[in-house]
């Protein structure tokens, strides 16, 4: 879906409107949105619902809200921030309000609208939407701690109301959502933190704007749903071969880091791919092997200096021509084998590379490697391995992640993938996805190259590289949120993830 910015959004409604959509319409609309949530999931008769309006169109959805729940006989309230309405739109939604909406200004009874909030079954938030800049000023701070200590549930419209609509930034008091209802599509401030975490369930509603003049718009960012995951997985025709689906190389593994093959293997058998080949160090193969049954394995040996034996290089070549995908370097390790290793596939393969942990710490002693090679290249740093890649400081790199991943990617010609919570997905043509699965159950060793096992493997089977990163990354996101449901943030492991995975596809299928 796409994250679309405030003045996109004000941009949208403008070419509405010209299309002959009333913006009164977009606000009745707006209000009647959040009614039916409220109606959806509460039991309203005879409840008392007190609505925060301000002086913006924001505080005029409020006054629409006003209308309708007095329609269902619910007992509201109206709480004037910042005094009367300052636009025509919100001032002609609030002169249609019934008679027993109660209006109280809280500049002038703050004690009673205060005590209003303390006692509401429901607060609307109508104080602030994508018009607000900076923080909540000093006299309507108390206001917003007020909303925060009732017990009332509280609905933010459009945004909660503190946060700011383009960065997500918080810079003093916020309301606390446990609903937010936003308009059209979503916009940065419900996908980036710290904005998003005072969203509550984030609802997008259609105002009536037909979604062709939503698609004309290139979006700052998108993020994934459900529905667009699922339309990425058809069924696998019935009529099929493992030809079919691709052949994933693996050169992943080293001497004390065996575990990494076995994870990144292991999930990318879990997602599909025809074939898993996997290129290892003679010397682990006893150990990958009696984990991994399916792959196919090429075994290379190194002399005392680490150095590639040359009577490997031709098996090793031989693989890569007939990859579909390469995924290098989890637990490859920095000796001159890996070293080489990871030129000869930037040199040689013409097939999408995804490069990892040591494929990306060796790839930054050489970017250009990178940047030059035929293959499409697809890198999934942390933040650390991003530092070191883009000659940063790793505070530098999580200051602003998604500047930096799409700097990255430009200069890479490749397509990013910043991970950590909230994880980018960059692509040089300037597209940027945000991940929204994932929790920090996942930050554990072992992760990182189950991400580059799923990733690699949707590779392998011809997806678009941005696509599979992002899908990869949702759906590893969405086996880290299954695993801490079931096993708990602290005890899951990334070996559990690999485990679910089965459970993730099945729902991905249906
Ligand atoms: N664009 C759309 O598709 C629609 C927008 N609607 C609503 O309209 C809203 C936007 O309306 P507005 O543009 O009037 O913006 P707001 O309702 O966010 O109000 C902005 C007002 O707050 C003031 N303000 C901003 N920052 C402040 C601060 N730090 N301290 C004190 N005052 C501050 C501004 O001076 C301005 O008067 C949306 O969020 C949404 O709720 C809906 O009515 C329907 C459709
Ligand atoms: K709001």
């Amino acid at each position: 879906m796409k994250v679309l910015s405030g003045a996109q959004i004000r941009a949208l409604e403008a070419k509405a409107a010209a299309a002959g959509i009333p913006l009164s319409g977009m606000m009745e609309n707006a209000g009647a949105a959040a009614v039916r949530l409220m109606r959806k999931k509460f039991d309203l008769l005879g409840k008392r619902a007190v609505i925060v309006c301000g002086k913006g169109n924001n505080g005029g959805d409020g006054y629409v809200c006003a209308r309708l729940l007095t329609e269902l006989s619910v007992k509201v309230t109206v709480i004037l921030a910042q005094g009367r309405p300052a636009s025509g739109l919100a001032a002609a939604a609030f002169a249609v309000m019934p008679q027993d909406v109660y209006v109280i200004d809280y500049r002038e009874s703050a004690q009673t609208a205060e005590q209003l909030l303390a006692a509401a079954d429901y607060i609307l938030d109508g104080l602030f939407g994508f018009g607000f800049h900076g923080s909540i000023p000093a006299d309507l701070i108390s206001l917003v701690r007020a909303m925060n200590a009732s017990g009332a549930v509280r609905v933010s419209l459009d945004l909660p109301s503190g946060a700011q609509c383009d960065n997500g930034a918080v810079l003093g008091e916020c309301v606390c959502a446990d609903y937010t209802v936003t308009f059209s599509t979503y916009k940065p401030v419900h996908v980036l933190a710290p904005g998003r975490d005072f969203c509550g369930e984030v609802v997008v509603s259609s105002v009536g704007i037909p979604a062709q003049m939503i698609a004309g718009f290139r979006p700052a960012l998108s993020v994934y749903s459900v529905p667009e995951i699922k339309a990425l997985f058809p069924p696998r025709p019935a009529i099929s071969n493992k030809g079919d689906y691709g052949k994933l190389f693996c050169i992943c593994g080293s001497v004390g880091m065996a575990g990494a093959a076995v994870m990144a293997g292991a999930a990318a058998l879990r997602c599909g791919t025809g074939l898993v080949q996997m290129a290892l160090p003679e010397s682990i193969y006893p150990i990958v092997s009696s984990r991994l049954t399916e792959p196919v394995f090429t075994l290379y040996r190194t002399d005392a200096d680490g150095a590639f034996l040359p009577e490997c290089r031709e098996e090793i070549r031989m693989a890569l021509s007939k990859a579909t995908a390469v995924l290098i370097g989890c637990g490859l390790g920095k000796r001159p084998a890996a070293r080489e290793l990871l030129q000869l596939v930037l040199r040689e393969a013409v097939c999408p590379v995804l490069l990892d942990a040591d494929g990306i710490n060796l790839a930054s002693e050489n970017i250009d490697m990178v940047a030059n090679s035929k293959a499409p290249v697809v890198l999934t740093p942390h933040p650390g391995e991003m530092a070191r890649l883009m000659d940063l400081r790793t505070e530098e790199v999580q200051k602003d992640r998604i500047d930096c991943a799409a700097k990255a990617a430009q200069q890479l010609h490749a397509v990013v993938v910043l991970k950590g919570s909230g994880t980018v997905i960059a692509a040089p043509d300037g597209e940027l996805i945000l991940n929204t699965t994932g929790n920090p159950g996942m930050a554990k060793g072992g992760s990182g190259d189950v991400l580059a096992g799923m990733i690699a493997a949707l590779l392998a089977q011809g997806m678009d590289p941005t696509i599979a990163a992002a899908a990869g990354a949702y759906l590893h996101g969405l086996a880290g949120d299954r695993c801490a449901e079931r096993y708990s943030e602290h005890a899951m492991l990334p070996t559990d993830l690999v485990n679910l995975l089965p459970e993730i596809f099945l729902a991905v299928e249906r």
